[in-house]
């Protein structure tokens, strides 16, 4: 298991402008799924600007555990995918590592095989519920042969030799949950419904269908969305360009609003609506944000965005935006830290089930390093300092959360006194290169001794 390696602190100083054009790696949703799909799919699937982030090498891991052949030529990804509905059972446990969507995706996919597959995670993935993924599996006829308390990792499931369709309102808005029964859809004969009340993030749908899948989704006028799925369709191998991830970008975007004199360029970042939350409610802040180039490529919108050091003020920020920016919190809440006024953050209790408890991770650092904010149980309000005076000083304890390191990271290159998080190794799971782009946009990154 990888992350027994040892905790390697970092600090993050006050220092001179932010400066350049950058490319944040590939969208984490987008490179999760081309993975799977790939190694579903008849034929071949090849795969540019895939993040080769811990959490997206451990979904390519169990694809290839399951008889898919995936390699790297040059910049591209080729997958020779197993073929429709002939997964092959795993040898040995399928390790998810730090990796929510990947594990829980994944349960969806291999669920309704006739086959035992097991279910392993670092401490962090082993204390998140499961249960909203199993709930709906054993409903279609998955047993759960053996699970940790409260449904959580280690689990082994084993499909049933006739799964049966089934019609699931998700319960709480979760794209992995709803992508999770989509997938378990495909290989079940017959119409696999999800109801969504709250959109979230359509990367399953829009590739599914991009694969071939007969896949259908109605909206009504209450904005509850109908998703169909027709099981034991053809899926076949594509060519995908993986757009720059929003939620990457979100860290080098705010670093650069918050230090004096910055102006960046952070190109070819996914524009899926459905991910925009964060570039919305900064700009309603006065954050100076340009989207230049807006176009298409691959289905998805993109753009570039420019991006100059502004004077934010606080804003209440409302709980039906939350999924389309729920990875985007401990960075919108050290944006808030150097706002005039307070920001209020509602609609926040899936914070609570992430990587770390994040409400209470981020509450803790902002604390730790003097500002003024509350944690309710399903909101957070900061009230900022907009010079950063007096801010900073603090260690931040990260909980084997890459979003907590990286947002407090990006405090200290803007409060009066430095800050440092306990652990930056995390951050590779998602954005392996974060140090080196930060540090070459001019940011003062120092990691310290392991400790
Ligand atoms: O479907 C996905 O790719 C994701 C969905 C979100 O999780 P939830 O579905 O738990 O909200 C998000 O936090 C995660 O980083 C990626
Ligand atoms: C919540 C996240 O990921 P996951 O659920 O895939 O671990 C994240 O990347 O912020």
């Amino acid at each position: 298991m990888s992350h027994s390696t040892q905790a390697r602190p970092a600090t993050a100083h006050k220092g001179a402008p932010l400066k350049g054009r950058v490319r944040v790696p590939g969208d984490k949703s987008i490179s999760h799924r081309a993975f799977m799909f790939g190694g579903l799919a008849s034929g071949e699937t090849r795969i540019t600007g895939l993040l080769e982030g811990e959490d997206v090498l451990r979904t390519g891991e169990a694809m290839k555990a399951m008889g898919a052949v995936i390699s790297r030529t040059g910049d591209e990804w080729v997958i020779q995918g197993t073929g429709n509905g002939c997964l092959l059972q795993p040898e040995a446990p399928l390790d998810f590592g730090n990796a929510g969507t990947g594990s829980r995706l994944t349960m969806g996919l291999v669920g309704t095989y006739d086959m035992e597959t097991t279910f392993v995670g670092d401490a962090s993935l082993s204390k998140r519920p499961m249960a909203r993924v199993l709930d709906p599996l054993r409903e279609m006829g998955v047993q759960v042969l053996r699970a940790a308390e409260g449904d959580r990792m280690p689990i082994t499931l084993r499909g049933p030799k006739h799964a049966a369709p089934i019609t699931y309102r998700v319960p709480m808005a979760s794209a992995q949950v709803k992508s999770a029964v989509l997938l378990a859809g495909l290989n079940t004969p017959g119409v696999t419904t999800v109801l969504e009340p709250v959109m979230t993030r359509d990367h399953t749908e829009k590739m599914l269908r991009g694969f071939g899948a007969e896949l259908e989704v109605e909206t009504d006028a209450n904005g509850l969305r109908t998703i169909r799925i027709q099981g034991q369709g053809r899926l076949t191998g594509q060519v995908i360009a993986v757009p720059g991830d929003p939620s990457s970008a979100a860290f080098p975007l705010v670093a650069a609003l918050l230090v004096p004199g910055s102006d960046i360029v952070i190109e070819n970042v996914l524009m899926n609506p459905t991910r925009t939350g964060l570039i919305l409610t900064l700009q309603e802040m006065g954050a100076s944000i340009d989207l230049l180039d807006r176009r298409s490529a691959g289905g998805e919108d993109v753009a570039d965005l420019r991006v100059r050091s502004s004077d934010l003020r606080g804003v209440v920020v409302p709980p039906e935006r939350a999924p389309s920016m729920i990875d985007e919190y401990p960075v919108l809440a050290v944006a808030a830290a150097f706002a005039e006024g307070t920001t209020v953050m509602e609609g926040l209790d899936e914070l609570r089930v992430k990587e770390s408890d994040r409400l209470a991770a981020v509450a803790a650092g902002l604390k730790a390093n003097g500002v003024e904010c509350r944690e309710g149980e399903a909101s957070l309000s900061v009230t900022g300092q907009p010079d950063g005076k007096g801010l900073g000083g603090g260690t931040v304890a990260t909980h084997l959360d890459h979003r907590i390191a990286m947002a407090f990271l990006v405090m200290g290159l803007a409060a009066e006194k430095a800050v440092t998080v306990d652990d930056q190794t995390m951050i590779s799971t998602s954005f392996p290169e974060f140090m080196d782009l930060m540090t070459g946009l001019g940011a003062e990154i120092q990691t310290d001794r392991a400790a």
